[in-house]
């Protein structure tokens, strides 16, 4: 029941008919020998239904996802915690990585410069180069807040998400039923398995430079959110806003070993696909440069596993190479988001 599409080769397409009648192609963009399993459907919706899912997700709806922030919540009190926690080496003062790893706990900020720091923290930015280390009283007078606050507004590029978004629920809507069929037809799932493992459909704007950094859709080991299956869609046409698989290497390169690899092989390799520099256009040495990019395309979908999953529907193993990213946008990016679950364990029925 849980059969996975066969990605044969890739620019293979094989032709797929939806309930409306009309002829769709699902097209192999990698498969396994490349790192893998992605397919791309060009006009999966039409401009109909792009408009009726940007409509679902009206902007109030969309805005009020982001109002709560965790860096909101750095006090004091919660300062000294952050670090004892981020402080490994126990030497009552921060360097440079460990200071990244305070930023991507407290606010997913997962880039910054020195400069930037120096209203903030103007004793360690004194020193030079590799001797910057922040003091332990400096760290807990520092305003962190309003050093978050003052990060977002100047370069919202530095942290790890910059989009707005809403979940959208099937029932309330008639016509996403016929979007889930299309979804069914070309994973090659039965519709009724889609409509009970999807999760409601999360629905995404990206302003003008907005991006989300590399991730995984879900995680390794009894993941709370064990989302076996990434449909997702672009709803408008838009210059940049690529969606980036880190985990593949087009020039049939892939190390055989990286596939099976876990996390000491990837953490170092997610760490480096972070920043917005790892998009295409950026650097041209980027260690990303033959993954896989799709461009954004109106009513086009792209859909890929983050797990294996059993013919029964449990989760089985995590893909690390499933880890994507959106990059910059040039300009609002519209996009949705349909997951599918398996179940988490053995004996648990969907
Ligand atoms: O915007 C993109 O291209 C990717 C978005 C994504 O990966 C997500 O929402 O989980
Ligand atoms: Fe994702």
């Amino acid at each position: 029941e849980y059969a996975v599409r066969d990605p044969f080769h890739i620019g293979y397409r094989v032709p797929v008919q939806l309930a409306d009648g009309q002829h769709v192609e699902v097209e192999t963009l990698s498969n396994f020998s490349t790192g893998l399993p992605v397919f791309y459907v060009q006009d999966l919706l039409s401009e109909e239904e792009c408009s009726a899912i940007r409509s679902a997700a009206p902007r109030p709806a969309m805005m009020k996802s982001l109002v709560a922030r965790e860096y909101q919540r750095v006090t004091k009190k919660r300062a000294a915690r952050h670090f004892r926690d981020v402080d490994v080496d126990r030497d009552q003062s921060l360097d440079g990585d460990e200071l990244a790893q305070f930023f991507k706990e407290a606010a997913d900020l997962v880039d910054f410069t020195w400069d930037f720091l120096s209203a903030y923290l103007p004793k360690a930015t004194a020193a030079a180069g590799d001797r910057r280390q922040v003091s332990q009283k400096e760290f807990i007078s520092t305003d962190w807040v309003k050093f978050f606050r003052a990060a977002k507004k100047h370069h919202p590029d530095w942290f790890a998400r910059h989009s707005y978004q809403t979940f959208v629920e099937y029932s309330d809507h008639a016509f996403l039923q016929p979007v889930l069929d299309k979804v069914a037809a070309v994973t090659g799932l039965s519709k009724s398995l889609v409509r009970r493992t999807a999760e409601s459909m999360q629905v995404l704007l990206y302003p003008e430079g907005g991006h989300y950094s590399c991730h995984h859709d879900t995680a390794p080991d009894n993941p709370d959110f064990p989302r076996f299956l990434t449909l997702f869609f672009f709803l408008n046409d838009v210059d940049g806003g690529e969606t980036v698989f880190f985990g593949t290497d087009l020039n049939g390169t892939y190390p055989e070993d990286r596939f099976a690899a876990g996390e000491d092989v990837w953490g170092p390799i997610e760490s480096k696909c972070q920043s917005v520099r790892s998009c295409p256009g950026f650097d041209g040495s980027s260690p990303f440069a033959s993954s896989l990019v799709v461009k954004p395309r109106a009513g086009s979908a792209v859909f890929w596993y983050n797990m294996a999953v059993t013919n029964e529907g449990h989760v089985g193993r995590f893909y690390w190479s499933s880890i994507h990213g959106g990059c910059p946008s040039k300009g609002e990016k519209w996009a949705a988001n349909i997951w599918l679950h398996a179940a988490h364990r053995a004996g648990q029925e969907l």
